[in-house]
């Protein structure tokens, strides 16, 4: 196919999803069922037109004057390919399978508005009750760190010190242009691919397959760090999930000592048996039920909450999700976060640590939520995060937002990782 072709295809999925209001995985997994004379290298490519048209909905339709699927779609070309508008038009040119070309008038239009600066609410490129929250969080950076969560992710992965360690996997990765981090540790790095082109499939490597890395965002493994857990020590990950966060821990606690994964949906927690296996991570205990846990009340060194959340700090790699959420869901998201923090610091022992983690970049989900609950437990004083983040990554002093009792924030523009909370209150002793 050609790019024409390719345009239209992307065209049509983002019509799919707007008529039946489907999420986009399912909508692309759909169109590649009844086209299956597409190549992967289509497929990818429909698939980047796609993300990036939902990226960029706002800024893609102000560029086009155009907020239609088939203007929000040629915006995206020209914002995130680096294609010139004449340049679209003469790839389509002769096609049969593309979209009609730019008419003379859109040229002109494009042309103007190359020009002219682009507002803030429009390069923000989010809904507009949005625009309230992401001030509050980020001052006057607000805009940029909106565009930054507009952005194409980068491919990160963790390298698992269990089995290997980071210089071994940047070498068996060497051809993939993978760098270290410049926060986690043990962080790998593969940017974002430019156009049409794709991040390579590093689960398909034999250095994956033999489970010595792992994929995960940098502020996920940023926010394992700086948990603080030892080897020997019992740690309960309240809101284990698929296991991410446990994996990372069990890394850097060699293994010793005792974590407890739970989570409140047994489907959730499925794929955590094949990657403790895979990661030959040995001191995992899964409790799926929540009656399990109660002989561990008052125990644990650690509790370590990764809240279920909004995931506003996701939405580079889940832009649909941004024009989905709306006022009501994230008053839902704060009250089981604060019903999460109350119910898993029972677990916390006298002098061990309460960890709260949310994929977020709301306050409200974040240092609202640590400040409510400080309050209401006086037993929980909040620590130095100031401190804590200086002694965890000195050389990374300027790459997050730290509030001594507020919290450490992670941010794309910033930070260059998702938009990741991290906070920690100690039990007294
Ligand atoms: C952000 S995800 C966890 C991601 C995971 N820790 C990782 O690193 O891969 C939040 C999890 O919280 C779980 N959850 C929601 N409500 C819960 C509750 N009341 N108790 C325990 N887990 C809960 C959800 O099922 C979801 O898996």
């Amino acid at each position: 196919m050609r790019l024409g072709g390719r345009l239209a295809a992307a065209i049509e999925v983002l019509r799919d999803m707007e008529q039946r209001r489907r999420p986009v995985a399912e909508a692309l997994k759909d169109w590649g069922l009844s086209h299956r004379f597409a190549g992967s290298g289509d497929r990818g490519a429909i698939g980047n037109i796609v993300y990036d048209t939902l990226r960029r909905r706002l800024s893609a339709a102000w560029l086009m004057d155009d907020d239609s699927v088939r203007g929000q779609a040629f915006g995206a070309l020209i914002l995130e390919w680096g294609l010139s508008p004449d340049a679209i038009n003469t790839e389509l040119t002769g096609d049969r399978f593309a979209p009609e070309p730019l008419s003379a008038d859109e040229l002109a239009g494009v042309q103007r508005r190359l020009r002219e600066q682009m507002p803030d609410e429009v390069r923000a490129d989010c809904p507009d009750w949005v625009v309230p929250h992401l001030q509050a969080a980020f001052g006057e950076a607000w805009a940029q760190e909106a565009a930054g969560l507009a952005d194409r992710p980068p491919l990160d992965l963790r390298a698992n010190t269990l089995m290997s360690d980071r210089e071994t996997v940047l070498r068996e990765l060497g051809e993939t242009g993978a760098e270290p981090m410049r926060i986690a540790s043990q962080g790998v790095r593969i940017a974002p691919i430019a156009g049409g082109g794709r991040h390579p499939n590093v689960q398909a490597e034999p250095a994956f397959q033999k489970g010595w890395f792992e994929i995960q965002d940098e502020g996920s493994q940023v926010a394992a760090e700086l948990a603080g857990a030892k080897p020997g020590m019992q740690v309960l990950d309240y809101c284990a999930g698929g296991g991410g966060k446990t994996l990372a821990l069990a890394a850097i606690m060699k293994n010793e000592g005792r974590i407890v994964a739970h989570d409140s949906e047994k489907q959730r927690l499925a794929p955590i048996f094949d990657r403790l296996r895979r990661s030959e991570v040995r001191n995992v205990e899964v409790m799926a039920r929540a009656p399990e846990l109660e002989p561990l009340v008052g125990s644990m060194d650690i509790v370590l909450i990764d809240a279920p959340c909004t995931g506003s700090g996701t939405w580079r790699r889940r832009p649909d999700a941004k024009w989905r959420l709306s006022q009501k869901q994230v008053d839902q998201r704060c009250r089981e976060q604060a019903d999460i923090l109350d119910k898993a610091s029972r677990f916390v022992k006298p002098g061990g640590r309460l960890v709260y983690i949310t994929c977020s970049v709301f306050d409200a989900e974040n240092r609202d939520q640590l400040e409510a609950f400080a309050a209401r437990n006086e037993a929980f004083k909040i620590v130095d995060h100031v401190a804590l983040w200086r002694e965890s990554f000195p050389d990374a002093a300027d790459l997050a937002r730290v509030d001594a009792r507020g919290g450490i924030r992670l941010s794309p523009a910033l930070s260059g990782t998702d938009g990741f909370y991290f906070s920690a209150l100690e039990r007294a002793g």
